[in-house]
């Protein structure tokens, strides 16, 4: 409940009076039931999202809490739930109910000041707390704009990319992930010629898995696009799992790195970009290590140890199994740094709409400070925009809150 404007009777989810049957479950019941119902003058099934609906038009649910509900109904994973679950519970409505009430704050003292400054009937320095109250408010909108996109990733999965040489073993890492055979595994270099896409439940995060075409040298045209998919899901995905064959990483140990970052360049980086942005979102897997001696297992690992400016790696056999433990440790602690805890901290916006908002929102409390010693009716007009747009993401605006204030916070006379 986020302190919006709330009917607080009949205690219903819909705020109208409601009767609830409590029958049998067999069908001949129900549908006699029903049967009865539906004889009855004006009584018909509800319609889709119906019932939610009319809880909005009550006051009982705002946007965000009803765009909870329908990701809770969607939820596929545990983070998703919980996300969705305090979406619903109103925790992210109510931090755009109180930014929406400090603002109010905010046009009410402008207003008064436009109004009643010529007679002196106003305090000295309001327009200082307003300029006070603003940035911080702009700061504070900016940092929940600056979340990484955490709370959107949570809702639609991460998007995770196995990209790397033919042969490295990129559709059997996607089998192994999946345990089941959604990608045809064959010795034949450029099996693999289109994006295969599965969904996981990592830990309790969504992800969207994408096994792409192996990446090489070739004229066959058809194997070319299927490269440049590779290549377009790379840059597109959250987390990529560069993965190659160990048995091509060179015996002396002190080239492990320097092979490693070449190979990185020129499979993700074929242009010469530059890597910095590139890298932090890379999983390293040295497959095969089945085909390793234990001497070189052991040589690769500190070389490894010892390796700068490389993503963190991991050793793996998808044959025998060896190293998967580690691997999906290290793959979920990626893909929970990128979904954030949706319990801790401020709640996370979720939705493309909230994000299109608030940056309108940021960019009309610029205009107040623009125009606050030019023409502070246009100032006073950012903040009104300012308050359409977080009204526009709860869906709640209203005239009649800013005349309250008016009228509760001045001694207009004194
Ligand atoms: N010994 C061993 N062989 C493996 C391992 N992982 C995969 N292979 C074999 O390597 C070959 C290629 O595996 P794929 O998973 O098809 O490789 P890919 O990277 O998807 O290849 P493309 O689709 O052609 O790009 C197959 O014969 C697999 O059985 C492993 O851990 N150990
Ligand atoms: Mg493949």
């Amino acid at each position: 409940m986020n302190g919006i404007q709330r009917v607080e009777c009949p205690h219903s989810f819909t705020g109208e009076d409601s009767v609830e049957f409590h029958i049998h479950g067999g069908p001949a019941v129900i549908s006699g039931v029903l049967q009865a119902l539906g004889s009855l003058p004006g009584v018909r099934p509800s319609e889709a999202g119906e019932f939610t609906r009319r809880a909005f038009h009550a006051g009982k649910l705002d946007l965000t809490e009803v765009e909870g509900l329908g990701d809770l109904i969607h939820a596929e994973t545990q983070a998703q739930r919980r996300q969705a679950l305090r979406q619903m519970a109103g925790d992210l409505g109510q931090l755009y109910h109180d930014w929406s009430q400090r603002l109010i704050r905010c046009l009410a003292h402008v207003e008064a000041f436009i109004d009643f400054s010529e007679d002196e009937l106003i305090e000295d320095g309001v327009l200082d707390q307003v300029d006070g109250a603003v940035s911080q408010l702009q700061t504070e909108v900016e940092r929940h704009l600056r979340d990484g996109r955490r709370g959107e990733r949570l809702r639609h999965g991460v998007q995770v990319v196995i990209a790397g040489a033919t042969n490295a073993g990129k559709s059997s890492l996607l089998n192994v992930l999946c345990q089941r055979p959604v990608a045809i595994v064959s010795p034949v270099a450029g099996t693999t010629r289109d994006v295969v896409e599965t969904h996981l439940d990592i830990g309790g995060f969504p992800v969207l898995l994408s096994d792409t075409a192996g990446l090489r040298d070739t004229p066959d045209s058809v194997e070319r696009e299927g490269m440049r998919r590779a290549r377009e899901r790379v840059e597109q995905a959250d987390l990529t799992l560069v993965i190659l064959d160990s048995t091509h990483l060179p015996t002396d140990r002190r080239g492990v790195a320097g092979f490693l970052s070449g190979h990185l360049r020129t499979l993700l980086l074929p242009g010469g970009e530059d890597p910095g942005a590139a890298l932090p979102r890379c999983l390293l897997v040295l497959n095969k290590t089945d085909l390793l001696t234990a001497e070189q297992v052991a040589g690769t690992q500190s070389a490894l140890g010892e390796a700068e400016g490389l993503p963190p790696a991991c050793l793996l056999s998808c044959q025998t199994g060896d190293g998967l433990d580690d691997f999906v440790g290290a793959l979920r602690k990626h893909v929970k740094a990128l979904c954030g805890d949706p319990l801790s901290g401020a709640p996370s916006l979720t939705q493309a709409r909230h994000r299109a908002h608030l940056q309108q929102c940021a960019q009309a409390l610029a205009q107040y400070h623009r125009y606050r010693d030019l023409d502070l009716a246009l100032a006073a007009e950012g903040v009104r925009l300012a308050l359409t747009h977080l009204g526009r993401i709860t869906g709640r605006v209203g005239a009649e809150e800013i005349l309250d204030v008016i009228f509760r916070d001045f001694c207009i006379g004194k």
